[in-house]
């Protein structure tokens, strides 16, 4: 029946084909008391090697369809399934509980992802994800239950879907799937975050997808402004394929300043890079025409294992980086663990405040052979391109300088032992706590640039925690408190003839980059896919006019206000 849906637009693009409604196995588990355990534990066992036997059947499926990235999801699911903890407390519930295997696995899986989830961390709430997921099929086998796997569809689709897990966007073919609309997630759920990759157009958190459409129903995914149009009409069919035509169009204009260097209209270069963290992003930042790596965030080196990584491993990491960008600057930020990231083999202590806590380069100065081992990765790595290392979280003079004082010495014992080590590496550091973005004339006298880091940057000048929902509104990049700091540490910098930068999500926001460039800001670092979009933004922009535009903003009483007033500007 003919209807209208909003949700929050997660990736951009219109999409119009027949729906899948892609529905949860009816997984109702009862409570049985076992008698014969070891036959329970067997039936266990088996379950596990069946499901560990479809789950490399779809890696290697997916290698083969989509490439070797997006198998490694299932390389990980193989090894939730391998995970002792998680299969000797299910074996111990049958053996000293009596409970039948499906019972069993249901509990266990059910404490493990509440506790991830619990953990207030984006990436361990992926975890809790990757088990949820995993047990599912555990539990389908076990039941006897057909859990849908989305990697057969082969013709044009559009998936429905409560969420979609990370197994099933692996599965994903942009082939066939041409967009998905799902009832629960934001713009930065995983499921969100896959689709842009993928580039698939996606609306997701619209509530009702799964009980208002079914299988077989036209559907039109508008990712561009979170509409669903179920079992549209000839009008609006009309209407969407020409708003896709013109976004097509966009994208291939976008896509034509692929190799440009951006320029603005009167003539000013600024560097547009992107934000990776791992090595095989670095693909999409040249796809995306990227100028340079603004911010490599190695802490996802240290997650998702049992032990620190070795000076090796992370050479290899930093090298690749640096080496696939051929001699365009890399920006590397060394350990940013503690706060919304943790490190379960570090055991730290519980903290009342973990943001304002032991973290980042607070750790590092005290956990010296932690520091140590990645500053000489980081070291021996300059010697294979344009490395520059950034400091994370620093607060105070000392800080920077004990920092800098253990690269030195790191640097200089390689050196003495013969080892090649580039002797043009800049040094710069972050700027997100507000005490140096209001003494930045200090710390721009020792450091060759400064990055800009507003996502730490806003929380702490408004005290207002960035992943908590009820104070979001306090989280104002337009602020005029907030440009004020940016514009005080841009012009700290050039007094000293340093570059200045920013790597939070500010960079990259089409009504902050007018701002940023009227302020002076020299590189702008964003996520890959929005490189173009702000290129293209950039060219039409005048930065002498934005200078005095935006010296202006500076003085008006709210966000609100400077929001208005650049988008009477940009019309918008
Ligand atoms: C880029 C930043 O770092 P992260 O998001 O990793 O804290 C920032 O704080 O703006
Ligand atoms: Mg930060």
């Amino acid at each position: 029946m003919h209807d209208k849906l909003t949700g929050i637009a997660a990736s951009a693009g219109v999409a119009i084909a027949k729906a899948f409604l892609h529905e949860e196995p009816d997984l109702t588990i009862e409570r049985k008391e076992i008698s014969n355990i070891e036959a329970e534990v067997n039936r266990f066992e088996a379950a596990l090697t069946q499901a560990k036997q479809e789950l490399s059947e779809i890696k290697d499926k997916t290698e083969k369809d989509l490439g070797p990235d997006k198998a490694e999801i299932f390389a990980a699911h193989i090894l939730v399934l391998s995970d002792p903890e998680l299969i000797d407390s299910v074996k111990e519930k049958i053996q000293n509980d009596n409970q039948n295997a499906e019972f069993a696995m249901q509990e266990v899986s059910t404490m493990f992802v509440t506790m991830f989830e619990n953990m207030d961390n984006e990436y361990m709430k992926e975890r809790a994800a990757d088990i949820r997921d995993v047990s599912k099929r555990v539990l389908g086998i076990l039941l006897g239950v057909k859990v849908q796997s989305l990697a057969t569809i082969s013709e044009e689709t559009i998936i429905i879907a409560e969420d979609l897990t990370p197994s099933d966007t692996a599965q994903l073919n942009p082939e066939f799937i041409k967009g998905f609309a799902t009832n629960i997630g934001g713009r930065t759920s995983h499921s969100a975050i896959m689709s842009r990759s993928l580039e698939i157009p996606a609306v997701v958190g619209a509530k009702t997808v799964t009980t208002k459409i079914s299988t077989g129903t036209t559907v039109i995914v508008d990712g561009l402004d979170g509409n669903i149009i179920v079992d549209p009409t000839e009008e609006e069919i009309q209407f969407y394929t020409d708003k896709r035509k013109r976004y097509q169009e966009q994208k291939e204009q976008w896509a034509k300043l692929v190799n440009d260097s951006t320029v603005t209209k009167d003539g000013v270069h600024v560097e547009l890079a992107a934000n990776i963290g791992t090595p095989k992003d670095v693909e999409g930042v040249l796809n995306n025409g990227g100028e340079a790596v603004g911010l490599y965030r190695t802490e996802f080196l240290y997650m998702d294992r049992t032990e620190l990584p070795t000076e090796e491993e992370q050479f290899t990491a930093y090298k690749e980086v640096v080496e696939r960008m051929e001699g365009k600057p890399v920006v590397i930020r060394t350990l940013d663990i503690g706060g919304d990231k943790e490190l379960s083999y570090l055991d730290l202590p519980k903290e009342m405040n973990p943001f304002l806590g032991f973290r980042a380069i607070r750790l590092c100065l005290e956990e010296k052979e932690i520091f140590k081992t990645q500053l000489r990765a980081l070291l021996r790595a300059s010697a294979f391109g344009n490395l520059k290392i950034m400091f994370p979280m620093i607060a105070t003079l000392e800080e920077l300088r004990a920092a800098k004082s253990m690269l030195n010495e790191e640097k200089d014992k390689l050196v003495a032992d013969g080892v090649d080590v580039s002797d043009q590496i800049e040094v710069g550091m972050m700027v997100e706590i507000p005490s140096t973005a209001v003494a930045a004339d200090l710390f721009a006298k020792e450091v060759d640039f400064f990055s800009i880091g507003t996502n730490d940057l806003i929380q702490y000048t408004m005290a207002a925690d960035r992943m908590n929902e009820r104070v979001s509104y306090l989280y104002q990049p337009y602020h005029p408190a907030i440009l004020r700091l940016v514009k005080m540490v841009i012009d700290a910098a050039h007094k000293e003839g340093k570059w200045a930068g920013m790597c939070g999500e500010m960079a990259g926001d089409e009504i902050a980059i007018p701002l940023l460039l009227g302020l002076g800001l020299d590189e702008f670092s964003m996520s890959a896919t929005s490189i173009l979009p702000a290129r293209s933004q950039l060219l039409t922009l005048s930065k002498e006019e934005l200078s005095a535009f935006s010296n202006e903003m500076l003085t008006l009483d709210t966000a609100d206000e400077v929001e208005k007033k650049v988008r009477a500007y940009l019309d918008m």
